[in-house]
């Protein structure tokens, strides 16, 4: 093997990096029941309340930091419990059905990771379906279940692509998110006119033609 300079080798392991569409858990993140994680986070969010000055004992506010909580692990992030994930009913494809089907505006009502803020817009899906079909509403569900989550547009757009992938055996599928992130548009840079797409797809939507008759019905 050729002599490699040590500071040579250590600058490419930086370079390299490992790529998930997982949302990082940690090895501990189910331990807890739904309860136990409720009041934690309620006791820590009354420390944040305390730390901005606000008086817990007004009757409007004290209720708020269970509320929050329940909120977070019951609504916002009920994603990140893999018990909430939807089933999915497939069916045979009988009637042989060989066309794109289009499911467009789903709602996403999400949160950016880095603020937990907003993400709020929607979805459209298209598949071409082999020997499977899907019920319908179980594509919004998928939608529903990675948004319930802290996330950033291209991971959530990466999971719904996958998970419908292998739901449907196919890997003609195309996914695109449309959203407006509240971290753009209401903190930060301030700017209330602009919204993120973005776009995965593969199999047969991988021809431009396909892909453009897609993007023209939604
Ligand atoms: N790629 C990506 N970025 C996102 C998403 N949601 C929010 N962000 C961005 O994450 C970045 C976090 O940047 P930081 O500089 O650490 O945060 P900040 O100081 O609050 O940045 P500003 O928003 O520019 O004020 C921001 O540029 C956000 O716009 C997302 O879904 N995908
Ligand atoms: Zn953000």
């Amino acid at each position: 093997m050729q002599n490699i300079p040590e500071q040579l080798l250590d600058d490419l392991g930086d370079a390299h990096v490992m790529t998930s569409i997982e949302t990082p858990l940690r090895p501990d993140a189910f331990d807890k029941t739904d309860g136990e994680k409720i009041a934690t986070i309620a006791r820590h969010f009354a420390a944040i309340m305390e730390a901005l000055g606000l008086d817990l004992t007004d009757d409007s506010l004290k209720g708020t930091p269970r509320r929050v909580a329940k909120m977070y692990v019951k609504e916002l992030f009920r994603g990140l419990n893999p018990a909430n994930k939807p089933d999915l009913s497939v069916f045979d494809n009988k009637y042989g059905y060989g066309r794109m089907l289009v499911e467009k505006d789903i709602d996403v009502s999400s949160a950016c990771e880095h603020h937990f803020l907003p993400m709020i817009g929607r979805a459209h899906v298209g598949y071409i379906a082999d020997k499977q079909v899907i019920g319908l509403s179980k594509i919004n569900r998928i939608v529903e279940y990675y948004a319930r989550r802290p996330q950033v547009q291209e991971r959530l757009t990466l999971q719904v692509f996958n998970e419908l992938k292998q739901a449907l055996g196919t890997e003609s599928v195309i996914v695109v998110i449309n959203a407006e992130h509240l971290c753009v548009s209401a903190r930060g840079v301030r700017d209330r006119g602009s919204r993120t797409t973005t776009l995965e797809y593969g199999g047969a939507f991988s021809d431009k033609e396909l892909r453009e008759e897609f993007l023209r019905m939604t």
